[in-house]
């Protein structure tokens, strides 16, 4: 069975790169990101002092609103989907220079990419890295810049396991809440 990164049809002839890994013994193949990008910052100095304690008035309504909606984390396309074996998983994952070097981080910790997602009907299993930035400035990503890396991997099933045929109809909350 097959392993592989492949580009999605919406980014086909768009200069997409195949994930690749950096040296002989890398663990992650690092992932681009597919088109400039912005990840707004998550405390923007104006939104702190409304969530500050000691601020004495009741928040503005819109404000709140607006804080709730540019503290949402974006996701970052990469233009691609990978097949995998049924038995395995791609796990994305932060580069250590993420944080350190640009304020991004993956507020869902680990990305979890399903052998399933591949394909499916909903968006072709397109990979989004979730990212959010916790510097106080808007930050631009570009395109092709190298933003998490994905690891690949085995899962195990319980031996009682249930599950058996639902198909999968896309991510980011298909299956409910
Ligand atoms: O960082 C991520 C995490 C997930 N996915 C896609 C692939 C994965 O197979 C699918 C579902 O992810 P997960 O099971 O973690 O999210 P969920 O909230 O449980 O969504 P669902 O109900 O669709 O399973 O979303 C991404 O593209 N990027
Ligand atoms: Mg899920």
């Amino acid at each position: 069975m097959e392993r592989k990164f492949e580009v999605v049809t919406r980014y086909q002839n768009q200069n997409i790169n195949l994930p690749q890994r950096q040296t002989k013994h890398a663990a992650g193949y690092d992932l681009e990101a597919a088109e400039d990008f912005i990840v707004p910052a998550m405390f923007k100095p104006n939104f702190l002092k409304y969530l500050m304690p000691r601020h004495k008035q009741a928040p503005n309504s819109d404000l709140l609103a607006q804080v709730a909606n540019e503290l949402t984390p974006v996701l970052v396309p990469t233009g691609l989907k990978v097949k995998l074996p049924s038995d395995e998983v791609l796990l994305l994952v932060s580069r250590s220079s993420g944080p350190l070097k640009r304020g991004l981080i993956l507020p869902n910790s680990v990305g979890v990419i399903d052998a399933d997602y591949y394909g499916n009907d909903n968006n072709e299993g397109e990979i989004f890295v979730q990212m959010a930035n916790f510097w106080p400035a808007d930050r631009l990503i570009r395109k092709g810049e190298r933003i998490c890396q994905g690891i690949f991997t085995k899962y195990l099933i319980t031996t009682d396991d249930q599950q058996s045929s639902q198909q999968r109809k896309g991510g980011f909350g298909s299956s409910g809440q």
